[in-house]
């Protein structure tokens, strides 16, 4: 029989229960996997040379087929020219395990120092035996009650790594599988069953769709995932064949967080996150074996780079293979200003993009569903090269969310 619990410690595990051990980590990551997987999809570029707008005259301009199909085609015909198969493909994913890890041995030993240790007491003029005793104790047991956790909780991100595996979410309950892996059809349950839904159903890869795009989030001797080099100019940039992929949007909207969880497979690879904004100064590629790259950008708005303009619009303008761009807004609040402006980027340059509604985590479902319709709908109306359906992420660091996602299955 459990010890019956102190009210308070009781309170406190119940508050950690439901903060900690919840769906959204998993639907956060799996969100993105969907997202890298099934935008790889050679099976999706079907969809999008159907579908055309959502008001059912086909849009024959778009030029969407070409980034989509691609992948499929490079895998499937190793004939394929070189420049046949950079005209298709796209992806993305992300780092910070070792960072967090490292952090995470920082945390450990630092806080004895800051403790009101003995040092402070004496300085205070305490000179009770009994004070500086304590403090000592609560010093060491406190470092080791760190150290311990620091190592669990390293175990359970390693672990993690194998669940933002979709073979993994398919032993799930159904309805756990569809919330993490089809977050659209979960917003559009609440939908009135006279609303239009063709915008929901666009993008819908089948689990092993997703199984398939995965492969590719997996480095291996033959496919090697790596960051690959930065650059702070149009002119740093390398000159790569293979079809490239770029994530957009306001700085801290979690650029650099998506492409890390879409990495959780490789986690080796570092891509720096933070809740600082405007912590990536540079557009960083990371490559993925030879099938494309993705690249990690600054965000416009707050404390953006003096020379974002120089930076990342020449290279949206410019870049030759950059076959899609994937703009972050934040599905708490919608499109803003700087978006728009944004979006009218993408048109005028005319490169193919999909608008992906992040940190839905952190959005009540209703909000949620109010803002996916409202973007929706300026799509519709305000658009011409933008995937009519935005996709939904939420991509939460790899530390604590995603360990704590582990242990709730467990
Ligand atoms: N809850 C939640 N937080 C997120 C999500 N994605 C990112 N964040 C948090 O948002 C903050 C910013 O994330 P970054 O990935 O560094 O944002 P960024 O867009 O790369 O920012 P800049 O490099 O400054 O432009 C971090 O604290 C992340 O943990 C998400 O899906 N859910
Ligand atoms: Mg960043």
């Amino acid at each position: 029989m459990s010890p019956p619990l102190h009210p308070m410690l009781g309170l406190a595990l119940c508050v950690y229960r439901r903060l900690y051990f919840t769906q959204p980590p998993h639907l956060s990551l799996c969100g993105s996997l969907h997202l890298a997987a099934t935008s790889l999809l050679p099976q999706q570029s079907h969809n999008m040379d159907v579908i055309g707008s959502s008001s059912g005259k086909p849009r024959s301009d778009w030029p969407w087929d070409l980034p989509f199909r691609l992948l499929s085609s490079v895998r499937r015909n190793q004939n394929l020219k070189n420049e046949d198969a950079a005209c298709r493909l796209d992806p993305k994913q992300n780092v910070e395990g070792g960072d967090w890890r490292k952090r995470g041995v920082e945390r450990c030993h630092a806080p004895g120092s800051k403790l009101p240790g003995i040092g402070e007491a004496v300085r205070a003029g305490k000179d009770s035996a009994t004070l500086p005793c304590l403090q000592t104790m609560w010093t060491i047991c406190r470092t080791r009650i760190l150290r311990v956790g620091h190592l669990a909780a390293c175990r359970m991100c390693r672990n993690a790594t194998g669940y933002t595996s979709i073979q993994t979410i398919l032993q799930l309950p159904q309805k756990k599988i569809n919330q993490l892996v089809y977050p659209v059809t979960e917003l559009e349950r609440l939908l009135s069953p006279t609303v239009d839904r063709t915008n929901f159903k666009l993008f819908h890869p089948s689990h092993e769709q997703i199984a398939k795009a995965e492969e590719l989030f997996r480095s291996s001797g033959k496919h090697v995932i790596d960051y690959y080099t930065s650059a702070i100019r149009m002119d740093h940039t390398p000159t790569l064949t293979q079809p490239e992929v770029c994530f957009i949007g306001r700085s801290n909207i979690g650029k650099s967080s998506l492409i890390k969880a879409l990495f959780s497979l490789v986690p080796e690879i570092e891509v720096r996150v933070s809740k600082t904004p405007g912590h990536t100064k540079k557009l960083n590629f990371f490559k993925v074996g030879k099938a494309f790259t993705l690249v990690d950008m600054p965000g416009y708005g707050f404390r953006a780079p003096e020379d974002f303009a120089e930076m990342v619009e020449a290279y949206l303008q410019s870049r030759q293979n950059l076959k899609r761009i994937f703009l972050l807004v934040d599905g708490s609040i919608g499109l803003q200003k700087n978006d728009k402006i944004a979006i009218e980027m993408c048109e005028e340059f005319a490169k193919p993009y999909v608008i992906v509604v992040t940190k839905i985590d952190r959005v009540p479902t209703s909000v949620l569903l109010i803002q996916y319709l409202q973007i929706q709908e300026f799509i519709e109306n305000e658009t011409s090269g933008c995937f009519p359906q935005p996709f939904l992420v939420s991509s939460l660091h790899l530390s604590g969310s995603i360990c704590s996602g582990v242990s709730s299955l467990t």
